[in-house]
């Protein structure tokens, strides 16, 4: 009910946005896939500033977000910026090398075009690892020329992010009254984590040779780089640079771009979080994808994904469940579970349908 007026609400400011202030930006697409898309519009998505030193209002505002968009930007957020630039060059060098090269990589996370096991592609080339240090260490001799500069820029960032990602979860925890304060960012802390870390590439349309390069993409504008889908994970700490792309949907499933802000990085709620903290449909991961707007720049993404240890049990936290009242939605599963059941999905496929309880 709650969930119907706020995306109520949700709508008509959109429509009002559109009347007053962007007249042409609401249309109706075809995407290249064929697949109807529904209006899209740019929105201003919240903006949560980490700085900000009133700690109640600022759990609030964490938790607004969340429920009302399920992505929000993140400013303040203390990760230092040669962090990040060491990162983007690292990834930038990896791509830049030949194919037969990236393929080398492969056993370790290199991928071209297919997304999953399922038949999913993309107009992109990714290296996908676990976070892991030990496995970044010995992944790394077989990306870099100088593994220990590349290992060292991977885990600088991946610390960063996941800091960035423990302050927000510890951040929604107290908006909500939890009493185990990091009963969430422990999930994530954990040795045992299965947290990812991704960097997507898209190159440009016109720079490969299809011929020669099995990865050419042959980019044209208004094609899907990366299809609809939420993420599984807790919580994503996304960075792009200044290539738009990124589109996210309402709760009603309207369409919007997201502006880049290379400075800055946009949390995304995943469906594990909306499991953690689903009773009064508080919280729904965000449904993304990327379409490509601009095919004569290069865009690229680097992803953390915050997940628990494979034998978490993703259930409501207590705090969110009154049986018989308020019960939880969900059957009680495993990180593993969910792992397994989504390798055999598709892309946008809604994987938490078969985890959920029909009481009728
Ligand atoms: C088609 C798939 C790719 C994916 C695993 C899956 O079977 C369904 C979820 C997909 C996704 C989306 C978010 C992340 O990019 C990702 C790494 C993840 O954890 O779930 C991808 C998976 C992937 O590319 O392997
Ligand atoms: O590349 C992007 O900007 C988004 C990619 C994404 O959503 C993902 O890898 O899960
Ligand atoms: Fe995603």
């Amino acid at each position: 009910m709650e969930l119907k007026s706020r995306g109520k609400t949700l709508l008509f400011q959109a429509i009002l946005f559109q009347w007053y202030c962007e007249p042409l930006l609401l249309h109706k697409k075809q995407d290249k896939l064929g697949q109807k898309t529904k209006e899209e519009t740019t929105m201003e998505i919240p903006t949560i500033d980490l700085s900000m030193k009133n700690r109640i209002e600022l759990s609030k505002q964490v938790v607004k977000a969340c429920e009302e968009f399920g992505i929000f930007k993140v400013v303040n957020h203390n990760v230092p910026r040669e962090v990040v630039v060491r990162m983007e060059e690292e990834g930038a060098e990896f791509f830049a090398k030949s194919n037969s090269e990236k393929q080398q990589a492969k056993p370790f996370g290199y991928g071209c075009k297919n997304i999953g096991n399922n038949g999913d592609v993309g107009e992109l080339e990714y290296l996908l690892f676990p976070t892991n240090p030990q496995f970044i260490s010995e992944s790394s001799k077989s990306i870099s020329n100088h593994p220990n500069k590349f290992s060292g820029a991977v885990n600088n960032y991946i610390e960063g992010a996941k800091g960035v990602a423990c302050e927000i979860l510890n951040l929604v925890v107290e908006g909500l009254g939890v009493q185990d304060k990091f009963a969430l960012s422990k999930l994530i802390k954990d040795v045992e984590s299965d947290s990812l870390l991704r960097i997507n590439h898209y190159p440009p349309s016109m720079t490969t040779d299809s011929e020669m390069d099995p990865c050419a993409t042959g980019n044209t504008n208004n094609t899907i780089g990366f299809g609809e889908h939420s993420d599984p994970q807790i919580l994503t700490i996304m960075r792009f640079n200044d290539v738009a792309g990124l589109q996210a949907t309402t709760h009603d499933g309207i369409w919007f771009t997201v502006p880049p802000d290379p400075h800055n990085f946009f949390a995304l709620v995943g469906d594990a979080l909306q499991v953690l903290f689903f009773s009064n449909e508080r919280f729904t991961s965000v449904r993304h994808r990327v379409l490509i707007t601009d095919s004569l720049k290069t865009r690229t993404s680097i992803m953390y994904f915050g997940a628990p240890p494979l034998n978490c049990l993703i259930t409501p936290l207590p705090e969110m469940v009154k049986p018989p009242q308020n019960p939880s939605r969900y059957k009680p599963f495993t990180w593993d579970d969910y792992k397994k059941a989504m390798y055999s999905c598709r892309l946008g496929d809604s994987r938490l349908d078969p985890f959920k309880v029909h009481n009728d």
